[in-house]
């Protein structure tokens, strides 16, 4: 079995890292490094993975490493490893650091990006992926394989548009949970009790979504379907378009979009 390396251990690499021993993938074939002590104890009691306080010259038997540090922290990580892993596959899970920058630090020319978001925890994210054209279909295929225990993923053409699955799906989560606050807070002030309005609100975002899934049909469909003519589904509506929600969305998706480009362009090399 090869060796794969992960440079940070904290939570992203411990959904991957959780799901690939689950998968029957043997402990020692995995290294981390991950300079904080009680990260490292609890990697090895969880997992019973190999640990490394700093990179040193076994990560030289990595042939694939996965990056997943805070993007900020990303070149002091990548300095003294670099030696050890330029002949390496690399996948990052790091928010807006381009392939240039992962390339420039570590002499690799394999390089896939991924855009994971937080649902990846429990097994239910959504990855954008991007690939250089040095990496083969089979190593696509393995870096799909690796990811498959964080959820699902979706390949983009160009680098560019992982910065619109981070406006989508990166920071996606935070809207829909923005979205549970404010419906939470309205439920309590329509007079129910705090309780009640955390399980009204979020059983039916869940049944929502999965009726949209499990539907053919368009959502425009199924939302007209909930309004009844003259009902209350559409006095709502009516709230809702008066105010213009659609175009805030959309403006807030493309802000988030232009700030990861920007984000991508701070981290260049
Ligand atoms: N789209 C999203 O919502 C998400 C994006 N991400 C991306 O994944 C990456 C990792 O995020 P998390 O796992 O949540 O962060 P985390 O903070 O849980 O883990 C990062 C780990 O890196 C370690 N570290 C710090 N300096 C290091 C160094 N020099 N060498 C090796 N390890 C070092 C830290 O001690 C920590 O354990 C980030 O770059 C983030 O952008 C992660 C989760 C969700
Ligand atoms: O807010 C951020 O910048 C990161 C990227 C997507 C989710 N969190």
């Amino acid at each position: 079995m090869n060796t794969l390396a992960f440079i940070g251990g904290g939570n992203m690499s411990s959904a991957v890292i959780g799901g690939l021993l689950k998968s029957g993938r043997p402990a020692a074939s995995i290294l981390v490094v991950e300079p904080v002590e009680a990260a490292r104890a609890r990697l090895a009691n969880d997992f019973g993975v190999r640990v490394l306080a700093a990179a040193d010259a076994s990560l030289g038997e990595a042939d694939r490493v996965v990056w997943a540090v805070k993007p900020q922290l990303f070149r002091e990580a990548a300095a003294p490893c670099a030696a050890h892993v330029g002949a390496a596959l690399q996948l990052s899970v790091m928010a807006g650091i381009r392939c240039d920058a992962i390339a420039a630090a570590t002499g690799s020319a394999r390089i896939v990006r991924s855009m994971p978001n937080t649902p990846a925890l429990i097994g239910q994210g959504i990855a954008g992926l991007y690939a250089r054209p040095a990496v083969s279909a089979d190593e696509r295929a393995e870096v799909e394989a690796l990811l498959a225990p964080t959820g699902e993923v979706v390949w983009v053409a160009e680098e560019a548009d992982l910065d619109a699955v981070t406006a989508l799906s990166g920071s996606g989560p935070a809207y829909v949970f923005y979205l549970i606050e404010a419906l939470i807070d309205a439920g309590q002030a329509a007079g129910l009790d705090a309780g009640q309005a955390r399980r009204l609100t979020l059983a039916t975002l869940a049944g929502a979504t999965a009726l949209a899934r499990a539907s053919d049909d368009p959502p425009a469909l199924l939302r007209e379907r909930v309004t009844s003519k003259g009902g209350t589904t559409h006095a709502a509506l009516q709230v809702l378009e008066a105010a213009g929600l659609k175009a805030t969305v959309g403006q807030a998706v493309d802000a988030a979009r232009r700030r990861a480009a920007e984000l991508g362009d701070a981290f260049g090399h």
